[in-house]
């Protein structure tokens, strides 16, 4: 993959990322890239390889081939400094329930060699614009879960990522929730974060920028929601991602 100038160089790149499960090719060269300051969301169905994606981006295992870089840090050969610039809030909380929303962000900030004295403005500046502040200093456990995950969005965010990984983030969550947090991360845009939503839900995709459906392992289509549209003939998202990922054309009215 070519070295871009800082300033134009995409925040996460992938370049023909490949993953098997002994003959299972689930990832079959998959490329696409997060410019700073874009919402990019990864649609796909269930088997997809979104899973997967995300357990490579977060280093859990390497690519069998291909090359994935964050903040222009390769993954293989600089883990360290590639996953150091990278946010994530993983499908499954992973909070400590007997802990204080601050101590499970100071826990992270002190993970990630942040000192204390400068954890604890970042924090309060964090849950301040979640609007969590009151909740400080109450049990994890006494939250709702919509607040249980914008604190992993807020600890995500500790460390002041160039990539936030957002993994089928919603699941579980009501629909008012869903779009509270859906509109936090939305507004991540504006600090020039680079965002990769995973989802399987078309609506959390109608306001990405550019949308990926990736389908068995492959990209079939990518581009802003109305030109996925465009590209399949549909007439909304929702139907040419069932059209893309089913095989069959939508009705004329879907
Ligand atoms: N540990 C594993 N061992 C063997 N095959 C696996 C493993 N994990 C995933 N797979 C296979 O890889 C393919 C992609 O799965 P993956 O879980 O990445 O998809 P996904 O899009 O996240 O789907 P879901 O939303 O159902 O988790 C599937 O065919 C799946 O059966």
């Amino acid at each position: 993959m070519p070295d871009l100038p800082a300033s134009t160089a995409p925040m996460l790149q992938l370049h023909q990322v490949r993953k098997s499960y002994g003959a299972n090719e689930a990832l079959k060269g998959v490329s696409f890239d997060v410019a700073p300051g874009e919402f990019l969301a990864l649609l796909g169905p269930n088997g997809a390889g979104k899973s997967t994606l995300f357990q490579l981006l977060t280093g859990l295992f390497n690519a069998d081939g291909g090359e994935v870089r964050v903040d222009g840090h390769n993954m293989q050969h600089t883990p360290v400094q590639a996953l150091g610039r990278i946010g994530v809030v993983f499908q499954q909380m992973t909070l400590d329930l007997d802990l204080s929303v601050e101590a499970n962000l100071r826990f992270h900030a002190r993970l990630h060699g942040i000192a204390d004295r400068e954890s604890t403005s970042r924090i309060e500046d964090v849950l301040q614009r979640i609007g969590l502040i009151a909740q400080q200093h109450a049990k994890v456990r006494t939250l709702s879960g919509g607040n249980r995950r914008k604190v992993e969005l807020a600890r995500a965010l500790l460390h002041r990522p160039a990539v936030l990984l957002m993994d089928e983030a919603t699941v579980g969550l009501d629909p008012a929730s869903r779009r509270q947090l859906l509109d936090e991360v939305l507004a991540l845009r504006d600090q020039g974060v680079a965002i990769l939503w995973a989802s399987h839900l078309v609506d959390e995709a109608e306001a990405a920028d550019r949308v990926v459906v990736l389908h068995r392992g492959k990209v079939l289509t990518s581009g802003s929601p109305a030109e996925v549209v465009a590209h399949t003939g549909a007439s909304s998202l929702a139907s040419a991602f069932l059209q893309l990922t089913s095989g069959t054309p939508a009705p004329a009215n879907a």
